[in-house]
Order: structure tokens, then sequence, then C-alpha cells
């Protein structure tokens, strides 16, 4: 990419609302939390444990993408490891001059060592709120639903989700191997969190098909979309989805690893752009993904010939798609207006 294109990708003011906690520990980090917890990790340097953190190009599926979040989840079993990791995460979105992030996570899937759901839902807060105090990143959390967890163990999170809202916690998702759980199976679930009032949004047509996006929008009361990449399969319902303005928080490099579309040349991004649906561009996970906000929206810039102002829609779309007030929106907007008229003619240029 040109230079002066890549600083101002750099400068641009960005949002990143699917984001996983998990998926985005740096390696030392783990390293580090391995050696205060007396853990022995099949690799002992940066340089070994990256490669097990991190997906390569041979990767073919979803769930071979999700098998790359066991180790790490051995260091993450307690509240200030919890605490720790989300605080580094807003320090990581910083760095990328990011404004605002939805940081996801299964509580389920931190109670080895006996934390509770409520336990780990607040360390996830605990480290968020510090780093927001620090960096000026403002950070909410997103309590995932895993597809292959038993009922009552997703209706706990939803229960103890409930507390949590307006208190740091800004929705709730349903993650994991879609292609061996259709969205359907989790009626029960996410009527309970629509019950409470839980702004929700669902991953659904990355792994499996636009029946799960149908599902998710149509039962499960979603008013966003993880990914959502297969949504062509069903134009009626693509008008739809256009027509009511329900967000597709999709995440390019991600989308293209586990191949929810065949590559780059097929992947959908640009045409829903034009057909009018609200696109936002999202990480994923830094870690496992080796991505960054700078390089999704460099990628999307150069693939699919985004002009400047473009993208700057696209961040824009990812404040109205974020679960947060009107007047947190207004905020969020005035702060970015001012640091894009510093970096852009207002025309399709761009001017450093
Ligand atoms: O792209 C994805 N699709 C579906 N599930 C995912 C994706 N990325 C991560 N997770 C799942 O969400 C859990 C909580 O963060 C992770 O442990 C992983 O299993
Ligand atoms: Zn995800």
């Amino acid at each position: 990419m040109e230079e002066k294109k890549w600083k101002a990708i750099k400068k641009l003011p960005k949002i990143d609302l699917h984001l996983h906690l998990d998926g985005s520990v740096k390696p030392g980090t783990v390293l580090d939390l391995a050696k205060t917890q007396g853990l022995i990790l099949p690799g002992n340097t940066i340089d070994k444990i990256r490669p097990l953190l991190q997906i390569d190009e041979n990767c073919n599926s979803l769930k071979e993408y999700l098998s790359k979040f066991d180790l790490v989840s051995r260091v993450l079993q307690t509240s200030e490891a919890i605490e720790r990791v989300a605080f580094e995460l807003v320090e990581q979105a910083y760095s990328t001059n990011c404004k605002y992030i939805e940081v996801r996570f299964g509580p389920q899937l931190h109670r080895e060592k006996g934390l509770t759901v409520e336990e780990v839902i607040f360390s996830v807060i605990k480290g968020l709120k510090k780093g927001e105090r620090k960096f000026g990143v403002g950070a909410n959390a997103i309590a995932c639903c895993l597809r292959h967890h038993a009922i009552n163990q997703n209706i706990e999170v939803i229960q103890a989700s409930a507390q949590f809202i307006d208190g740091g916690l800004a929705g709730v998702d349903l993650a994991g191997d879609e292609a061996s759980f259709p969205a359907f199976l989790f009626r029960r679930i996410f009527k309970f969190a629509d019950k409470k009032r839980i702004p929700i949004t669902i991953h659904a047509g990355e792994a499996a098909g636009s029946e799960n996006i149908k599902e998710a929008v149509q039962h499960l009361g979603a008013t966003r979309i993880g990914h959502g990449v297969r949504l062509r399969e069903d134009l009626h319902l693509l008008d739809y989805l256009s027509k009511n303005k329900i967000p597709l928080e999709m995440c390019p490099i991600s989308n293209i690893q586990t191949k929810a579309c065949s590559g780059w040349d097929d992947y959908p991004i640009r045409e829903y752009f034009d057909l009018g649906l609200m696109v936002t561009v999202n990480t994923d996970n830094l870690t496992v993904s080796n991505t960054n906000l700078n390089k999704e929206y460099a990628m999307v810039m150069e693939k699919f010939n985004f002009t400047f102002k473009e993208i700057y829609q696209l961040v824009i779309n990812s404040i109205d798609a974020a679960f947060i007030s009107i007047e947190e929106k207004q905020l969020l907007k005035k702060q970015c207006k001012v640091e894009y008229d510093l970096i852009s003619t207002g025309e399709e240029e761009v001017v450093i």
C-alpha cells in the first residue's frame, strides 16, 4: 500500500465491535502468565509459542480455527489473569487509534479453577475499565454463550449478564462451531436474554448458510450479526437487513482464514456496502488471526477500492451499530470527526 494511504489509515480514528478476548492475548503475556501460575506450556519463548496461538495459511475451516483457543485458555483461569488481558486489550486498541471497543468472551470458558460466571464477567469489566481510564479508549464487554455448551450453562451466562448490563456489559452473543450447531437450537436462551432486555448479537453466516442469519434476526432477537458473510445466499433477507439497518460485524482477515468464502476475490464486502447494508469492519482475534484494525482497514481499502470517504463511513457505521447510548454515540462521532478532518479534504483524496 502507498505510504500516504497507510499513514492515513493509521491516523484514522476507528472502532472495533467484534473482538474476542481469548483470541487476542499477546504471546508474551501467555508466557508471563504461565510462569506466574507455575504452568508448563509446550514452548517457553515467544517464537515457539506464537505459532501455537496463531492460525496459518493452511486453515480450512472455522472448526480448525477454533482449535487455536485451547492453549491460551489454560492461563485464563484466574481473576488476575483475566483482568490483565482485558486491560492489555484496551492498550492494543489504543495503539491502532481505536476509540471504542466491545470485547467478547465466554464466561464459562474461564471456570476451570472455580471462578463463578459473575466473577469472570466482573474481572473482564474491571480490566476494561482500568484500560478505559488509562488510555481514553471506551471499552465494554459482550458475554458469549457457546454453541457446544449445555442449555443451563448458557442460561447461566444470560442470567449473570443481566446483572452487569449498563455496568460495563453491553450485550450477549452466541459463538463457537456454527457448522455443527444451527442457530435454531438456541431460541430459549435468547428469548430469555430478550426478556431481560440485553442487546443481542449472533455469530451467523460464517461457517454455515444464510438460514442462521434469518433465524438470528427473526427468532433470536439479534440486532447485529457477527460476520454475515453468507447473507448473499438469500437476497430477500439481504434486503430486509438493509432496510432495517441491521449491522454486519465483518472481520475480513478472519473470514478469509476460516474459509467463510473462497478468497479475497469472492469476499462480498464491497457488494454489501454498495447495496446499502450497514457494514462494519472488525478484527475478531488479534493473535489467532495475526491482525489489527489498521491491517483490516488497509485490506478493505486496497482490495476493494474503498475511497477514504467510504472508509470513514464504515467507522460511522460502527458508531451507529455500537451497543451504547445515543449520547455516547454523538460524543464518539464528534471525537472521530475532529481527527478525520485533520487527515482528509472531505473529498476522495487524503491529505496529511
Ligand atoms: O469467528 C469466530 N466464530 C465463532 N466463534 C468464535 C470466533 N472467534 C472466536 N470464537 C469463539 O468464541 C470464544 C469466546 O471468545 C472463543 O473461545 C472461541 O471459541
Ligand atoms: Zn467472532
